[in-house]
């Protein structure tokens, strides 16, 4: 550690951090050291015990044993408030927002009595042009997009200027553009002195900003480093102890029939804020990967509650699944057409927080395997939940556990699992791998090429570009509700794809002739 070289004291060390749920030790003995001004990368697979080990810092949870030192002096941090008072701010990867209240709203109820509606407000428009995260004030956070709320996290923590600022995944949900943007913004940040400690999946950006990383792995570190000096793929297989192999492709399959037929789909916006759908025509086939990229909130939600059935089209000719027209068909009509569905949220939409994971099979097993006559079959639910478990390889803390005890990347498997192990004629995911590991990344990219492999079709929404490109056989971009036309995977190009995100292309006569 730093802290035993240097003159003055790091500014926050932690020493022999312990955390223990029941007989798992999800923190092991941590100690970690971060310098005024350091960017300090915290790094792990999914259930590490990166966000456990964060939120004992930012006061959410008690350690079991372990001490902290704040420039020196040993402290407790009893609660978020304490730790907002010593300096330090958090961007947590679940969002913890008011949906009826405004942005400005959302701000001002969680920061101290001095900041009034009005000084958000004068602020917001600062931080927000400085930063490059351009937000509304008066906008309702529920018309908001993922990338947009998350946003509202960063820019509030930024208002208190904080002495040490923890960010968990915070580029999962931004486009390119916007990740480099807060770089910038972080390395400002740091050069002013303000330390940072980051979690992140993402190894290139680790590697971009970051000058020291802690990786742990099974609760324990298992060593430091200067993230510059390694390669994003030997950081990995140090994460997980093992190589990270490349997806395979799946066998080259000849499109064998309409599995989703979307004609001329246009919805109004769900809300004042919301995004219109307009005249989207859209044709995934069996054994093949359709992406859809573009930049969050273009859509991208209402096009995945059109296609699953949460909101119904005006005409039921608008959508085919199957071959079976369904647009005014609610969500268990299409599952039982063979569709499947994975929302971007996974907590409290895909999954249910306080239900065990045997439980959670029924929001989209329902039907024959786990229940008869009305009753539910728990014992079949636990045994579809073990399966599911076992070939999607999510750890979990104990048999069966509430869906809320899973690490955001265990949850994100265990969800597309229970998904794809129905085996449905189509899939539509929207945002897959959502801060899971490089390994667990994988894992879940190679199922979706796989079910395409055996004759499903797939329908991949991604703000990830990678992951479109190297999973996909044709794609698509979402730009203010129209679907840009669907090509070739090979006939797209980065550039053309970001045209398309900006709604550029036609300036640049790149598609469309009329
Ligand atoms: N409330 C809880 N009760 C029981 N076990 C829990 C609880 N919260 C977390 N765990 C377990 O602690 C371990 C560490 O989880 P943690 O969320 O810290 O991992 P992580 O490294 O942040 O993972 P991810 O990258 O997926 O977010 C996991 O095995 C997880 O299942």
């Amino acid at each position: 550690m730093k802290a035993d070289v240097s003159s003055s004291p790091p500014l926050v060390a932690l020493r022999g951090i312990s955390k223990r749920y029941g007989d798992l030790l999800a923190n092991d003995h941590i100690d970690l050291a971060i310098d005024r001004g350091e960017v300090h990368a915290l790094l792990g697979e999914n259930g590490a015990g990166k966000s456990t080990l964060v939120k004992i810092l930012y006061g959410v949870i008690e350690p079991s044993a372990g001490e902290i030192f704040w420039e020196g002096q040993p402290v407790t941090i009893g609660s978020p408030v304490e730790a907002r008072a010593l300096g330090i701010g958090m961007v947590f990867q679940h969002f913890s927002l008011f949906d009826e209240l405004t942005v400005a709203e959302n701000i001002a109820v969680s920061l101290s009595d001095d900041w009034t509606l009005s000084r958000v407000r004068n602020r917001l428009g600062d931080i927000s042009r400085a930063y490059g995260l351009a937000l509304e004030p008066d906008r309702a956070v529920w018309t908001l997009s993922a990338g947009e709320r998350q946003r509202i996290e960063i820019v509030r923590c930024l208002l208190q200027n904080p002495r040490l600022l923890i960010l968990d995944e915070p580029t999962s949900v931004l486009t390119p553009q916007e990740a480099e943007h807060l770089f910038t913004t972080l390395d400002k940040l740091a050069a002013d002195g303000c330390s940072i400690l980051y979690i992140s999946h993402k190894l290139e950006e680790v590697r971009r900003l970051c000058r020291q990383a802690t990786i742990l792995r099974g609760g324990r570190v298992i060593g430091t480093l200067d993230p510059r000096a390694k390669s994003a793929r030997e950081i990995a297989a140090m994460m997980v102890g093992t190589e990270i192999g490349e997806v395979r492709s799946g066998t080259p399959h000849e499109p064998k029939g309409s599995m989703l037929e979307v004609r001329d789909l246009s919805l109004s916006a769900p809300g004042l804020h919301g995004q219109s759908l307009e005249a989207i025509s859209l044709l995934a086939q069996a054994g093949e990967v359709v992406g859809i990229a573009g930049v969050a909130g273009n859509g991208q939600s209402e096009l995945f509650a059109a296609l699953s059935g949460e909101r119904l089209a005006a005409a039921a000719e608008t959508i085919r699944i199957a071959g079976q027209v369904c647009g005014t068909s609610n969500i268990d009509s299409r599952r039982r057409l063979g569709a499947a569905f994975v929302p971007e949220e996974r907590l409290g939409h895909a999954a249910a927080p306080t239900h065990r994971l045997s439980e959670n099979t029924l929001i989209s097993h329902a039907a024959a395997e786990v229940s008869h006559s009305g009753f539910i079959l728990l014992n079949a639910a636990k045994r579809l939940a073990q399966s599911i478990v076992k070939s999607f390889d999510v750890r979990t803390p104990e048999p069966d556990p509430q869906a809320r005890k899973l690490s955001g990347g265990n949850l994100q498997k265990f969800v597309i699992g229970r998904e794809i192990i129905r085996r449905p004629k189509l899939l539509v995911v929207d945002q897959p791998t959502w801060g899971v590991d490089a390994g667990a990344a994988r894992l879940i990219r190679q199922a979706l090429v796989d079910l395409a492999g055996e004759g499903s079709a797939v329908v991949v929404i991604s703000q990830d570009l990678d992951e479109l490109f190297e999973i996909a056989d044709k794609m698509a971009v979402i730009h203010q509700g129209r679907l840009s036309p669907l090509r070739g995977i090979t006939e797209w190009t980065k550039e053309a794809v970001g045209l398309e995100m900006l709604g550029e292309s036609q300036l640049h006569g790149a598609s469309h002739a009329v």
